[in-house]
């Protein structure tokens, strides 16, 4: 069984660009974070635009499907993830970013890992830095956590395997509904189905504190999730925009209770192109410390990366998902061009 682990192992992020800044100490903005940033769309209401889907609608699969073909981003409610445990997971979030820097800085990623705590892996791509922290948690969260608080450890382990558990059926539902409005063979969707039961979830987990400029600044760069799909909480605050070429960036209003969910590179992949990966960003604010979640959810890096319906002509060529992502480690925004056709 492969992981997505061994493609961080066999391409590494350098170390000094792997730790995150002492935001707690900056007064002004440094010449390293400003960005000379293309503007938000402001004329559009993108609370109208953006598809928000009550899951328990009779016609929610069919809804599903339309949103990811149009969007390649949407939200979700009354998808049964309790919202006890959503607030237990911003909370537990929160407690580790509030952590001081040194504590934080003991479960520091490792260059060739992903799990632990650092920059995001789109860093190293850019000549400016993100306004941005993040820990990522992959198989078991136990030996970082003991480490940040040697005699309570368990509510966050407890919560983030919760949260886990409680994602991957809504995951996996959701990528069923898609699937199958696919035209291929029910067994295929089946076999897509079990490949995620061969590999736990990725968790991220994202702290944006606030800024004393964000004019010039921005959380995280424009990017495109490399899984399957993203199911994303924003906590109540903005920040997360979306880019489509005929609208430009538009933010995606913050819904309570509300997943965001994005199509990744692999599942456009899958559907020829039908499902586009969104292209999203993430901006900053002044007075609040924005924290985010993330499951991240992926196949068997064993899976082949494929168009699956056979009968179309293929935009993208064949590969294993494993190689499709070490092609996304090197190149970043370029990988999905570099495997059309
Ligand atoms: O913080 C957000 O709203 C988005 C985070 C994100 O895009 C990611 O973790 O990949
Ligand atoms: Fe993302």
């Amino acid at each position: 069984m492969g992981s997505i682990t061994e493609v961080f192992k066999n391409d590494p992020l350098h170390l000094d660009s792997a730790i995150p800044l002492d935001f707690d100490t900056l007064k002004s903005v440094p010449e390293s974070h400003e960005w000379a940033l293309e503007p938000s769309n402001h004329s559009l209401d993108s609370s109208k635009m953006l598809p928000v889907i009550d899951l328990t609608h009779p016609d929610a699969p069919h809804l599903v499907a339309h949103a990811a073909r149009t969007w390649g981003i949407f939200q979700i409610v009354n998808h049964g993830v309790p919202l006890g445990l959503m607030q237990s997971v911003e909370s537990e979030a929160r407690r580790l970013f509030n952590l001081p820097t040194q504590d934080k800085m003991k479960v520091l990623r490792s260059p060739e890992n992903l799990a632990g705590y650092g920059v995001a892996r789109i860093a190293p791509f850019y000549d400016k830095c993100m306004w941005h922290e993040g820990f990522t948690i992959h198989d078991s969260c136990v030996g970082h956590a003991k480490i940040l608080w040697p005699h309570d450890y368990e509510s966050f382990c407890n919560t983030m395997m919760e949260f886990r558990h409680k994602m991957k059926p809504l995951a996996d539902q959701l990528l069923h509904y898609l699937l199958k409005s696919l035209n291929i063979p029910g067994e295929l969707v089946q076999i897509w189905a079990e490949s995620t039961d061969k590999v736990s979830g990725t968790i991220q987990l994202n702290s944006y504190p606030p800024c004393p400029d964000p004019r010039h600044v921005l959380g995280l760069a424009p990017h495109t999730d490399t899984l399957l799909l993203t199911l994303l909480n924003q906590c109540q605050i903005s920040g997360l925009q979306y880019f489509r070429d005929d609208i430009g960036w538009i933010s995606v209003p913050p819904v309570p209770g509300a997943f965001v969910v994005n199509v990744g590179d692999t599942l456009e992949i899958l559907s020829n192109g039908k499902f586009p990966s969104a292209y999203h960003r993430v901006t900053v604010n002044e007075n609040k410390h924005r924290i985010s979640y993330a499951y991240f959810h992926g196949p068997s890096m064993d899976s082949p990366a494929e168009p699956l319906d056979k009968a179309e002509k293929p935009l993208y060529r064949s590969m294993t998902v494993r190689e499709y992502c070490a092609i996304k480690a090197k190149h970043n925004e370029e990988a999905l061009g570099l495997v059309k056709l």
